[in-house]
């Protein structure tokens, strides 16, 4: 059984039940809209990501991420701009000849000059992109909606007569005229666009806004429906899915969620998500093992720690404390838990060390150490883990089994509750 230090105890056990996820809740009729159990995922790390803060991905780090990203099984893979730098336009060049599974798409404005360098890096797709809102329409390209579409239609019929996948994204859709928006996306529709693209580019979206939009686009084109959301204020997750429900068909990620700002839907944390959603759809689908890889990956490329709370692999993630959690776990996961942490490759840990420990959860400890102890000892024991972590902070799990072994030592003879009163710090444990 592997141990932690930290007062943490693998409270995994195979014998005990599990349960599948149910939610009295969940609609018992298949839903003709949705796309919860039927999407593609774009990872944009390598084009969103490489606009985060801290990024900079040189080649070989691209190809290790990209590789590490197809391990996974994501559909496509985005690509910054080959127009950003002559180096961007090599690494696309480098990743569209590596020959992995996933397939390769540049990001490019919606210009004919970009159009023309990005079909020659030998990728898969272009997704195209151009501001539709007044902002962008002021304050970035100063163009109109009639020149806008002009352009879209004259880019987007030169990318497929290269036969080409292609794109056509509104930039800050959800500050665009939904008249611009839908006429715009119904041109590029009627003349064979792969996919339209909406676009939360400052992440003012609600969940409640995305499925009517959506919804709303879905009953005008008939192409496939790609979403993108920035995470400012904390829905790009809930935004993914509410698309995905009101059928949207594929969800832009980055890694950790790295991006312009603070970021976009993470993959990982679309995982837990969508899992929450079809579990099977994304088990079988996705290598969900490997997520741990690529956010070590990327969390070191780009200088950054893996956030404590971080979906699926932050370091409490699976860690039970509470005694009441701690009890119901133990006797079956479910309870508490709507992730399997085996199914992503990960480890569930009861945490015991502490004042909010529970008498069963110490009692579960004597099982795994295969000591003779009776409830009442298990009790008495939690009562001193309680009375010391309250005067010296949480013991480490070492020190709890230092505990549970002196007083079983002292069972022998009779003096365990001696020993037992007579510690009155961690220290007197190892002594
Ligand atoms: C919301 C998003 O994240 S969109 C993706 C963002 N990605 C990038 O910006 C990729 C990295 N960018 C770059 O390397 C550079 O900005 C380049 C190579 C694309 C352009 O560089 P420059 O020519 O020096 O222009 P600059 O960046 O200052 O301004 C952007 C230009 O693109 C134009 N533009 C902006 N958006 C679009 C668009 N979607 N479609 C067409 N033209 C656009 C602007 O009007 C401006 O043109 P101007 O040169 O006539 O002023
Ligand atoms: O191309 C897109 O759909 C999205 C572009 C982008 O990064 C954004 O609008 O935030
Ligand atoms: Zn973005």
């Amino acid at each position: 059984m592997p141990e932690q230090t930290n007062g943490q105890t693998n409270g995994n056990n195979p014998d005990r039940p599990r349960e599948p996820i149910v939610s009295p809740y969940q609609s018992k009729y298949p839903d003709p809209m949705s796309n919860v159990s039927n999407f593609k995922i774009i990872e944009s790390t390598l084009r969103e990501g490489e606009q985060f803060a801290n990024a900079f991905f040189d080649t070989a780090k691209k190809i290790e991420i990209a590789k590490a990203l197809d391990d996974i099984g994501v559909d496509y893979l985005e690509l910054t701009s080959p127009m950003a730098s002559e180096q961007s336009r090599l690494d696309c060049t480098a990743i569209a000849n590596l020959g992995l599974k996933a397939k390769i798409l540049t990001h490019i404005r919606c210009h004919m000059d970009d159009a023309k360098v990005a079909i020659s890096t030998g990728v898969d797709g272009l997704d195209v992109v151009i501001g539709t809102s007044s902002y962008l329409r002021e304050f970035s390209h100063g163009k109109d909606m009639d020149y806008i579409t002009a352009k879209a239609i004259e880019v987007i019929t030169f990318i497929k007569k290269s036969g080409l996948e292609v794109r056509f994204s509104t930039e800050d859709s959800f500050r665009s005229d939904l008249v611009d928006l839908l006429s715009i996306y119904k041109a590029v529709d009627k003349i064979g666009v792969n996919r339209v693209g909406i676009a939360d580019t400052v992440g003012c979206a609600n969940p409640r806004q995305v499925y009517e939009l959506v919804k709303t686009l879905r009953s005008v084109v008939s192409c496939d429906i790609e979403c993108h959301f920035h995470n400012d204020t904390g829905c790009a997750i809930a935004n993914a899915y509410a698309a995905l429900e009101a059928g949207a068909t594929h969800i832009d990620t980055s890694v950790l969620g790295i991006g312009e700002r603070n970021g976009i839907t993470p993959l990982g944390g679309l995982f837990a998500r969508m899992y929450a959603g079809d579990k099977e759809y994304v088990k079988n689908k996705y290598n969900l093992h490997k997520i741990r890889d690529v956010e070590n990956i990327v969390a070191e490329a780009v200088d950054v720690t893996v956030p404590f709370n971080n979906y699926i692999t932050g370091y409490c993630a699976f860690t039970h404390k509470a005694g009441i959690h701690a009890k119901a776990i133990l006797n079956n996961p479910s309870t508490y838990e709507i992730l399997k942490p085996e199914d992503f490759g990960m480890t569930r840990y009861v945490s015991i060390g502490h004042r909010l420990t529970g008498w069963n959860a110490v009692k579960n400890r004597v099982e795994q150490l295969n000591l003779d102890l009776t409830d009442e000892d298990a009790k008495a024991v939690t009562q001193k883990i309680k009375a010391l972590a309250d005067v010296h902070g949480a013991l480490s799990l070492d020190m709890v089994d230092g505990l549970l072994k002196k007083f079983h030592e002292a069972k022998g003879d009779g003096t365990h509750k001696e020993v037992l009163n007579r510690i009155e710090s961690p220290a007197q444990i190892v002594a």
